[in-house]
């Protein structure tokens, strides 16, 4: 996407034609997606008026070129979604897998927040689309059991509640049936009502049967004269050679532009954050280098197991489940070079750019875990393979630690390490980055010798309890000289009364705009593969058997020795640690 600005003041047009960039960034400060709908208009209005003086600037100003630099806008596949919220055009969202756990847990409840902040454009409909039987109130009444009211929790959405109900529908039918997905497009069409149709479809299925539904819709229900676009849900293949024929797959059906590849940690705010807590302060900039940062650690856990979802994460476990698209989308934000822009294109070279720096992971540079059945306070936590959808034997990790380095001038020797765990002592996600120490330190002795208490760390607290804070050494209020380390802490909760929307709104609305910032482009899915691919197959290959750890615990010691390794402390080794 391109930001296309030209200014008309020499003509008979008194204004300047923004690009949809623009509007996003005036809209990100005004906070209001209605704005965005504005602005949006704003520029098609402008269209037409430079449309309508074509003779007054057609010399100076090749009006083709300005067409199409407004249609790079969307792309040329969208130009006829361009003003989706003109009253001509609709947008149709296809919740493929409506009956499933991500679709009421995630999808439905986003659109909802969507719609009950007006965001979403003037006519838009819900379709569910799976092989259960229901009707249409029947999946009214699915989805109602999932949305809350969650924008304003005072507040009755109840009138808000129905009207989006009213716009939800649903088609029965098979994956793998051109004749069902026809049916649905019949029904698409009665609803599009004339105008332009745009089409998102949200693969909400498991992976195996993805290229059936691409097929399908794209041959029976793509959009005829407006835009189709359809996301895809993670696992994206199960390695390097798996994910290239997903890609060949869906490439058979769509052009890359269609497809929006979802890692939902990247609607996540805080990850959204990274590179304005990066590009808009002086004072981080200069300090993200090997200069300056001795490490740098992305910490997932939950304290919870599998529950309900062994059958699938069996297939997959944690460094695939979390640590080669979450953590490693995080640690390209963190790491890559001053984009040339905020356009998706440029973000994405250099997201592609760092983890082509990188080497692929090494097996003595990794730590795998599982966890196992724990005792506490009379109630027994079961162990992994006491899921019934997993195999007695699955050495499969539930838990990994990392250490990874990136070999150009900025990281070259820098660990990063990556420490993901299902069923550990707490739910967390965080990056946290551990400055070197002070040279010549004139305190250290009024500090004590421990240089890892007395180094500066950014913590970038991704969830829950949203927060960015730098541990410093701080002077102990009194007459005496002796430091302690203090927080210099932006608490979001505190610093902002509006609640955090969820990322899968961000993706959602974005998809829907046609933003593909958040979302991964193939070759950077071929690149991240690379890295883990190796691994992966040498863990299998070898039969790796995994340290067992208490559900509820801290996970393996193991991941304490590989920091060492690496001169390294996690930074979350304290509980007492914000
Ligand atoms: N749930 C989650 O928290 C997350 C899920 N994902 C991904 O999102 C996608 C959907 O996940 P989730 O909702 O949990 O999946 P589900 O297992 O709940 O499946 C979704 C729907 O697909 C249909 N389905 C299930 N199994 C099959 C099958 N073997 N053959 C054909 N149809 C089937 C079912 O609908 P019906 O029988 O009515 O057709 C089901 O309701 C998956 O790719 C998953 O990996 C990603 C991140 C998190
Ligand atoms: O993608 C996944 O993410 C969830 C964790 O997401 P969060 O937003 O709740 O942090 C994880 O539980 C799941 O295993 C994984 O597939």
């Amino acid at each position: 996407m391109t930001p296309f600005g030209i200014h008309l003041t020499s003509y008979s047009l008194p204004m300047k034609l923004i690009s949809l960039e623009q509007a996003r960034s005036w809209h990100s400060e005004l906070g209001d997606c209605n704005n965005i709908v504005e602005l949006s208009d704003l520029v098609s209005e402008q269209i037409s008026a430079v449309a309508a003086n074509e003779h007054l600037i057609a010399n100076e100003t090749p009006l083709k070129k300005m067409k199409d630099g407004l249609l790079s806008i969307t792309s040329s596949e969208d130009a006829a979604g361009f003003d989706i919220n003109k009253g001509e055009s609709t947008v149709s969202i296809i919740v493929v897998g409506a009956s499933g756990d991500l679709a009421k847990k995630k999808i439905f409840p986003a659109l909802f927040a969507l719609f009950y902040e007006d965001c979403l454009p003037k006519h838009f409909t819900v379709f569910g689309y799976a092989r259960s039987k229901m009707t249409d109130p029947e999946l009214r009444n699915m989805v109602s059991k999932t949305l809350t009211c969650r924008i304003d929790k005072r507040e009755n959405c109840g009138e808000k509640m129905d009207q989006f109900l009213k716009r939800c529908f649903y088609n029965s039918g098979q994956y793998d049936s051109e004749e069902n997905f026809a049916e649905l497009a019949k029904k698409l069409k009665e609803h599009e009502g004339g105008r332009v149709s745009n089409r998102l479809f949200y693969l909400s299925i498991p992976p195996n049967i993805f290229i059936d539904a691409v097929r399908c819709a794209s041959s029976s229900a793509s959009s005829a004269n407006g835009w189709t676009r359809v996301i895809v849900e993670k696992p994206f293949g199960r390695d390097s050679e798996s994910s290239a024929a997903l890609t060949r797959g869906l490439k058979q059906y769509l052009v890359e532009d269609q497809i929006f590849r979802i890692d939902h940690y990247l609607g996540k705010e805080l990850v959204e954050n990274l590179s304005v807590l990066r590009f808009a302060n002086l004072i981080f900039e200069p300090l993200w280098s090997r200069q300056y940062i001795r490490n740098v650690q992305f910490i997932f856990s939950e304290d919870f197991g599998t529950e309900g979802r062994g059958g699938y994460f069996d297939h997959y476990g944690i460094i695939r489940d979390i640590m080669q698209n979450h953590l490693l989308q995080m640690l390209t934000l963190f790491a890559m070079e001053t984009p040339v822009s905020l356009d998706a294109e440029d973000i994405r070279n250099e997201k592609v750019k760092v983890l082509r720096s990188m080497k692929p992971l090494q097996l003595g540079n990794v730590v795998v875990g599982q966890y196992k059945s724990h005792n506490k306070g009379g109630v027994t936590y079961s162990a992994y393979t006491d899921d019934k959808t997993v195999p007695k034997n699955s050495l499969t990790p539930t838990f990994a630690a990392a250490a990874l380095f990136i070999d150009n001038a900025r990281w070259d020797g820098v660990p990063f390490l990556m420490k993901a765990g299902k069923a550990l002592h707490t739910k967390r996600a965080e990056i946290r980055v551990q400055f070197r120490d002070v040279p010549g330190n004139l305190y250290k002795r009024g500090f004590g010798m421990d240089l890892d208490r007395s180094t500066n760390e950014l913590v970038i607290r991704v969830q829950p309890d949203e927060a960015i804070y730098l541990k410093i050494n701080n002077k102990v209020p009194g007459l005496g000289m002796r430091l302690d380390r203090s927080n210099l802490n932006l608490h979001y909760a505190a610093r902002y009364s509006k609640e955090i929307p969820d990322a899968y709104e961000r993706l959602l609305l974005d998809a829907i705009e046609g933003e593909r910032r958040l979302f991964i482009r193939s070759d950077e899915l071929d690149a991240a593969w690379e890295l883990f691919t190796p691994l992966l197959k040498e863990l299998e290959e070898k039969k790796i058997i995994p340290e067992y750890y208490p559900y509820g615990s801290r996970g393996p010691v193991g991941a304490h020795y590989l920091a060492a390794k690496h001169n390294v402390q996690w930074g979350d080794i304290n509980s007492a640690e914000q």
